[in-house]
């Protein structure tokens, strides 16, 4: 069978949330694409889908609960072959993929760091006791309050356009982003400080942008090929094998971080109790391709040194 290539005619359909954030990544993969190929833009079509994650926005997301709340409808519309592909924020994407799709491609690993965004204070440090730090995330929220249990933690929802309009109505002093997410929109001004990993260990899959396909869709397989990056793949198998291990969902204070060098991986894993009370560990070496029994391992290893409770309070 020869590959149909896609035309403006008969473009390659790319759906994506409408968020500024994901039609930046949207866009890059299709210029990425283009690119690869020599074809024109027009030969890969945006389709934008709402998703409930973007419909229900005066509640905390752990409140609407379930997995993939900004992913289902996009799924959906893949597996009817309303879009071809689907690009995502790897961070946000549960490790297990519905039957008949697949997210094995990834663009190259932005910076992973969390930045400290404030109008107001240059660091984290800055913040005097009982300073106001807005997110909405439970990793940062357990974080931050394992190092600074002095300082007072409020919800924070919205994209980055409506975090900053809140820090400047005084609902928070401070709050943390993802140093690629900003990037990504060009709005790295608003960046007081890089936090480096040593110091605030990111999320699972931070700054990587993965793209879903059909498994039975050998013409996406092409070109979905063609700009995949190999070692973000071998980072995230790492990663993603951890947060898997723990049962790890965005509702669990987890944080992860896998990184080459030469032919080894190294990977930290760290899980918290929600309030910051007790913060757990793990920083191991193996084989590039041994990443997924990395990822298992260090799971296991946390969770026996958790014990029973510390995730029964995680769900409870
Ligand atoms: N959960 C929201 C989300 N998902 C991906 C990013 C940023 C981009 C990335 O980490 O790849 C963000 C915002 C943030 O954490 O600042």
């Amino acid at each position: 069978m020869t590959t149909e290539m896609p035309s403006p005619a008969s473009p390659l359909k790319i759906g994506t949330r409408g968020s500024p954030l994901a039609l930046a990544q949207a866009n890059e993969t299709r210029a990425r694409l283009a690119r690869a190929f020599d074809l024109p833009f027009e030969a890969f079509q945006i389709v934008i889908i709402k998703t409930t994650g973007d419909k229900v926005l005066d509640r905390p997301l752990k409140e609407i609960g379930g997995k993939g709340l900004f992913t289902k409808e996009i799924e959906e519309d893949m597996l009817s072959g309303k879009i071809d592909i689907a690009v995502h924020s790897m961070k946000d994407m549960p490790v297990e993929q519905p039957p008949g799709l697949l997210l094995d491609t990834y663009l190259p690993r932005e910076d992973v760091r969390d930045a400290f965004v404030s109008l107001t204070h240059g660091a984290m440090g800055d913040l005097e006791p009982g300073a106001k730090v807005g997110t909405s995330s439970l990793r940062r929220r357990a974080q931050l309050m394992a190092r600074r249990p002095d300082l007072e933690v409020v919800e924070f929802r919205g994209n980055v356009q409506t975090r900053m309009m809140k820090l400047g109505n005084g609902v928070a002093d401070a709050t943390f982003l993802a140093m690629a997410g900003l990037r990504r929109l060009g709005m790295e001004e608003v960046v007081k400080s890089a936090i480096e990993v040593e110091e605030v260990l990111p999320a699972v899959a931070q700054g990587a942008i993965g793209i879903e396909r059909r498994a039975d869709d050998s013409r996406a397989a092409k070109f979905l090929e063609a700009i995949h990056d190999g070692p973000t793949g071998q980072r995230l198998a790492a990663e993603r094998a951890f947060l898997a291990g723990l049962d790890g969902s965005c509702e669990t204070p987890i944080a992860g971080l896998a990184e080459l060098d030469g032919g080894t991986l190294r990977l930290r894993g760290e899980i918290l109790r929600p309030d910051g009370s007790e913060v757990l560990n793990d920083d191991r070496r193996a084989p590039v391709e041994d990443g997924p029994e990395l990822g298992a391992a260090m799971a296991a290893a946390l969770r026996a040194e958790a014990g029973e409770g510390f995730f029964d309070w995680i769900s409870g």
